[in-house]
């Protein structure tokens, strides 16, 4: 039987001694790693005298900010952090194995959301809805959650905000995800599809290509792109909106890819934890700090609860509005600020606002996305 080692005979010298050098700086490379996982340990060794939690997200933030400053090229800048969140991953495991729950089942996109943000050397707990994620990170079943906050496309996603209202968890770290949407399908084809079945957010998304493609074909909600993606591996009837990941990983065909109406399709996500167990992030230089707010029904009431951010330069990246279902034309505000409740100005516009709010609450203050 053939080596699947050996060189083949007509590799050039030159690219042989190039892979030689390159195999030469992979085993530095490995032994760099595991030179920084050993201090990783160590450090965690600390964490676990003191008591501490491991996972820190600032820091986290701080070391890919630290290397993309520095990076000389030719690797691109935005590779960064995807290599180095990687090799965080799997330094943290060794301090602690990193629960985490999103809504499931695999191959969603929540759990690619789960996997970019804490790199893929964590224990994965699959959720059936939302809810569900919030119960278990608050049950101590998951140490973080990753919940869908919104979509560039379709606006809010209105039960994770809901939630927000009431969990006891709160906002540690945030991340977005490019979507898209491929349709998917046991036989490589799209006629004889009986119906469509994905989360309703992805059905909205591709609405203008159902409708131009699959004019007659039923759209039917399910729980999640994923689960429909398994219906659609056990009846070739049916086809699913779904990742490609998913798509692999039932099986299936991608018929048409990249179907949704805008190319720009982001959605956003959120990462929680209860914090009993984890502390507030501390301050990385590039933070946000998320609040839901209500004023009371009267004129000039939402201009004036707005008045102390710009007296103190804090500036608001978002402002969202949900109703308060009291039937009196009442909401509830979603704010985003730049910066950290341990900035002075940030301190003080914060103790302002909350002075002009019939009700107020940081739902979390978190570094930024770093990409
Ligand atoms: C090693 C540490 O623990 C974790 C792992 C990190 C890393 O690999 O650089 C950074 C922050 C923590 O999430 C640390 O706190 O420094």
């Amino acid at each position: 039987m053939a080596d699947p080692q050996a060189t083949p005979p007509d590799v050039p010298e030159e690219l042989l001694a190039l892979r030689h050098q390159i195999d030469t700086l992979d085993r530095d490379l490995l032994a760099l790693i595991n030179r920084r996982a050993a201090l990783a340990q160590a450090v965690g060794e600390i964490k676990k005298k003191e008591g501490s939690v491991v996972f820190r997200p600032e820091r986290e933030a701080q070391v890919i900010d630290g290397l993309k400053a520095v990076n000389p090229g030719p690797l691109k800048t935005e590779s960064i952090a995807p290599i180095w969140r990687e090799v965080m991953s799997a330094c943290r495991a060794l301090e602690t194995p990193t629960r985490v729950a999103f809504l499931g089942p695999a191959g969603t996109f929540s759990e690619e959301a789960a996997l970019g943000f804490f790199g893929s050397s964590i224990v994965r707990v699959p959720c059936a809805s939302i809810d569900d994620v919030f119960r278990t990170t608050a049950a101590g079943a998951a140490d973080f959650g990753v919940v869908p906050v919104e979509n560039s496309t379709e606006g809010v996603v209105a039960r994770s905000l809901d939630i927000f209202l009431t969990t006891p968890l709160f906002i540690i770290g945030e991340t977005s995800l490019f979507v898209r949407h491929n349709l998917l399908r046991k036989e490589n084809q799209l006629e004889g599809i009986e119906a469509v079945v994905a989360h309703p957010q992805a059905l909205a998304q591709c609405h203008g290509w159902l409708s131009a493609h699959l004019p007659q074909v039923e759209r039917r909600p399910v729980s999640s792109n994923a689960e429909g993606a398994r219906l659609a591996a056990l009846d070739p009837k049916l086809a699913a909106i779904a990742s490609a990941r998913a798509g692999s990983e039932y099986g299936l065909h991608l018929v048409a890819p990249a179907i949704q109406d805008d190319t720009h399709n982001r959605t956003r996500f959120a990462i929680v934890t209860d914090p009993h167990r984890h502390p507030m992030p501390r301050a990385s230089g590039h933070d946000c700090t998320s609040l839901v707010v209500s004023v009371s029904n009267r004129p000039g009431a939402v201009h004036d609860m707005l008045v102390p951010l710009k007296q103190h330069g804090v500036s608001m990246t978002r402002f969202e509005s949900r109703p308060a279902r009291s039937g009196q034309w009442e909401y509830y505000f979603y704010i985003d600020l730049q910066g950290h409740p341990d900035d002075p100005q940030v301190a003080t516009a914060l103790r302002e606002l909350r002075g002009a709010c019939a009700y107020f609450k940081v739902l979390g203050t978190y570094p930024l996305d770093v990409h």
